[in-house]
């Protein structure tokens, strides 16, 4: 199966201080990936460095199979981030808008926006069932739908591959299950890779296709169904919290 993501043997340290050690993952193509582990075990060391934000030590990191200082074809990844969904009351722009700019990078900020790019928005508008708020005000939005409002913005470049950090904080239980629920429907119609970071271990546990457990080191990777951690790291995980 074609690798999206593969991590060889990585180290990373920020100045003196170790924050990955000997790090290994491959994200395969159509894998719904849920990254868990304590605070500060690394996870979004770890995606900035697959993200090219950050260089390892030492070790290799592939997207799409070239290196990461190589690659060149950042349309096929998308990036949600927890802020996202922390808009001020106020902020001026309409949902079409705001999906809109997830073509920025692929048209530039002054060529002509078509018909084409017109679509593309209702489109990735409608596959996160937001329709009905095209030109509703993006602060009139509850967390929930703001969120999904991302994931359009994130979905409107037909990326292969979303990466989403703690896209969940902020947003109520009932409106958890549905977002979780969207980004199972995404996984498995359109085939899109997906790698979550997030804490909600019961609730990614019941939607991801697979686990990994980050702790400075990889203590887990599996299916979540079979997710265990010696009894020590289980301490850890008691613990976290978003
Ligand atoms: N810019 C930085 N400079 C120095 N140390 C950093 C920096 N960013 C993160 N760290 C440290 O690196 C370690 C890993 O942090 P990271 O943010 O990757 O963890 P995390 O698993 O995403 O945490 P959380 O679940 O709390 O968001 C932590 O000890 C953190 O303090």
């Amino acid at each position: 199966m074609t690798s999206i993501l593969q991590i060889d043997t990585i180290n990373f340290s920020y100045e003196q201080k170790a924050a990955l050690r000997e790090v290994s993952l491959q994200v395969k193509k159509g894998d719904f990936l849920g990254l868990i582990g304590p605070n500060g075990g690394g996870k979004t060391t770890l995606i900035k460095l697959a993200l090219g934000m950050l260089q390892p030590n030492n070790g290799s990191i592939r997207l799409f199979g070239h290196t990461v200082s190589s690659f060149k074809d950042w349309d096929k990844v998308s990036f949600v981030s927890q802020k996202a969904n922390a808009f001020n009351k106020g902020f001026p722009a309409t949902v079409f808008e705001v999906v809109a700019m997830g073509l920025t990078p692929k048209i530039g900020y002054f060529r002509r926006f078509s018909a084409k790019h017109r679509t593309a928005v209702k489109q990735a508008v409608a596959q996160v069932d937001m329709s009905d708020y095209l030109h509703e005000n993006i602060s009139s939005l509850s967390g929930g739908q703001q969120q999904r409002v991302f994931i359009a913005r994130a979905l409107v470049s037909q990326p292969e591959l979303i990466i989403l950090d703690e896209p969940t904080v902020g947003i109520d239980h009932a409106n958890v299950k549905g977002f979780y629920e969207l980004l199972q429907r995404l996984n498995e119609e359109k085939g899109l890779t997906l790698v979550m970071i997030t804490h909600d271990l019961a609730g990614i546990a019941q939607y991801a296709s697979k686990l990994v457990y980050l702790d400075q080191q990889i203590k887990y990777e599996g299916s979540p169904e079979q997710f265990s951690l010696p009894e020590t790291d289980l301490h850890v995980l008691r613990g976290i919290h978003a």
